[in-house]
């Protein structure tokens, strides 16, 4: 996992490790700076580029002035800074490295006001005007400088964080702030990184590692996780060779009605190659030509009233209950009947999500651990409306915490709160998943892995970056535009054996 601090924490972590590594802050700077220009440089390697550093007198403007010295050692030789005095003392890092500055022959203006800045034609801009220490919205001489650079409509990078965006907490509304093409951070994305509405401020970012003391940053506690490989190769297990499909369990997939088979299908199709030991969807009779015939492999229950009282409930080791399922009587039904015999933790997902938001009081009856898997809007429909996504997290981490559930509330990087109150970030997916039907492979990848006797925990963080990855393997090569959500399921076993390798 990659610990994601607030600034407050960061700056704890640079404090810490200053003192105790021991290196001096204005070194820590200087391999802040380095880190950057390692970066940089393999994303523009034309030394021939003009170079134009905006830098403010904190110590992100600091890194700035340190940026624009190594770059120029680096052959950079077209770059020019300018440095905003709009106010704020400088610290005595920053005071450092303008000294250090001088002594090249690199053009530096200094400026009092934003005004003072001429038109601006350089090919790149790197924004160094402030980081983490942002502590109120930008106004005055930072927001018509701010603009200014925006207007010119040339590339931006910032350095740590886009100038006047919030890294962790709620974002202002109407905050002005610099749109970056390329965000450079120093050790880990910043939290509001991983939410929609750092679009477009945070087009891309990358972490850059600087070498902050890790088993301080362990030791802080922060309940922000970002899922790496290695987390998940950690939980995956082989399949033994004295091994039969008894081995790894029987899914039961409560899902579909005439008009939705498909979100059915794909969710049973996703929990086979997900490799449960067997998979019965139970399904309306009118689905049942449509399930033989697109993949044998699927069991089917018939839901009709008398199958009601005919499961033997014990047989199943993983459930999931939602896709395609509609939310009329049918559906409250079958969600009052699963939850009042299958005892372990079940995925519970789109229309059952909401048919719980009507019906509140089922809520008491989901067994502990259980997985909700919603949307934005399913989200909303269960928790009330939400002004933001910040507000979101706090929300998913609240009630997973009291009701002792794992919500996994989709997103680009999907967000996953546990009875715990830790929230982690997936690091895998892409846009050419924003299509129809990809969700309830979701779902059937993690009831597979519930039923093959992973922990709730296991089966919502690795369920969810193995559903990303194999959406990634799929559309980043080529630059898909769209990946199909049974496409996405075929691929889960090669990403699987990729990841047990
Ligand atoms: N030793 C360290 O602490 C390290 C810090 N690093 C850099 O330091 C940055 C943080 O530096 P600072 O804490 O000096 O802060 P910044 O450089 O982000 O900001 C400078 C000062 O601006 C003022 N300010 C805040 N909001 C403002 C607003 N809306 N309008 C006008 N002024 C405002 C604050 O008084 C703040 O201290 C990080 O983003 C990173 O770039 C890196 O060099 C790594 C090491
Ligand atoms: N831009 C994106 N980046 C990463 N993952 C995405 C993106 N868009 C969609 N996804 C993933 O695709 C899935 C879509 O789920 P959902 O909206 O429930 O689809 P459906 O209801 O049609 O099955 C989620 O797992 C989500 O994380
Ligand atoms: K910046």
């Amino acid at each position: 996992m990659r610990t994601i601090l607030t600034s407050g924490q960061i700056r704890q972590a640079d404090e810490y490790t200053i003192t105790h590594e021991p290196i001096a802050s204005v070194d820590l700077m200087e391999r802040a700076a380095r880190a950057f220009v390692d970066e940089f440089a393999k994303r523009y390697p034309q030394k021939k580029l003009t170079i134009a550093l905006y830098c403010g007198t904190g110590n992100n403007g600091g890194d700035g002035l340190a940026i624009a010295r190594l770059l120029y050692e680096r052959g950079y030789q077209e770059v020019k800074v300018t440095v905003a005095h709009f106010g704020s003392r400088s610290t005595n890092d920053f005071d450092e490295n303008l000294r250090r500055l001088r002594s090249r022959p690199i053009p530096l203006k200094e400026i009092s006001s934003a005004v003072e800045v001429g038109t601006e034609d350089s090919d790149i801009i790197i924004d160094a005007l402030l980081g983490t220490g942002l502590n109120k919205p930008i106004s005055g001489d930072f927001e018509l400088l701010v603009k200014k650079l925006n207007d010119i409509r040339k590339p931006v990078v910032s350095v740590d964080i886009p100038t006047g965006f919030f890294a962790d907490e709620e974002i202002p509304e109407n905050a002005a702030c610099i749109k970056s093409e390329l965000t450079i951070t120093f050790q880990q994305p910043k939290i509001n990184f991983l939410l929609p509405e750092s679009f477009p401020a945070v087009k891309e970012w990358v972490a850059v590692d600087i070498g902050l003391d890790q088993q301080f940053i362990q030791q802080l506690g922060s309940p922000y996780q970002y899922i790496q490989a290695e987390d998940v190769k950690a939980m995956l297990k082989k399949r033994e060779r004295f091994s039969n499909k008894g081995s790894y369990g029987h899914a039961l997939i409560v899902a579909g009605q005439p008009e939705t088979m498909g979100a059915a299908l794909l969710c049973s199709a996703a929990c086979v190659h997900a490799g449960a030991g067997l998979t019965t969807a139970y399904i309306p009779q009118s689905g049942l030509f449509a399930l033989n015939s697109y993949m044998p492999e699927i069991m089917a229950i018939v839901r009709d009233p008398k199958s009601f009282t005919q499961i033997s409930w014990s047989k199943f080791s993983g459930l999931a209950i939602g896709p395609g399922l509609g939310q009329d009587d049918e559906a409250l039904t079958l969600l009052k009947l699963v939850t009042a015999h299958f005892q372990k933790p079940m995925v519970v997902d789109a229309d059952a999500l909401n048919v719980l938001a009507k019906y509140k009081e089922l809520w008491r009856f989901l067994p502990k651990g259980s997985i909700l898997t919603p949307h934005m809007k399913e989200f909303d429909r269960l928790f009330g409306e939400h002004k933001n996504w910040r507000q979101r997290v706090e929300t998913a981490r609240q009630w997973a915490q009291e009701r002792e559930l794992f919500i996994v509330l989709k997103n680009t990087y999907t967000i996953i709160a546990t009875p715990e109150g830790k929230v982690y970030f997936n690091s895998t997916g892409n846009p050419a998943m924003a299509t129809g039907g990809m969700g309830d492979v979701l779902t059937g990848v993690i009831s597979a892995l519930l039923s093959q006797n992973y922990t709730p925990a296991e089966a919502c963080l690795a369920g969810v970056y193995v559903h990303g990855l194999a959406g990634d393997e799929l559309a980043l090569p080529d630059q898909r535009h769209v990946v199909l959500p049974h496409k996405v399921a075929e691929h889960v076993p090669v990403v699987l054996t990729k990841l047990m390798a």
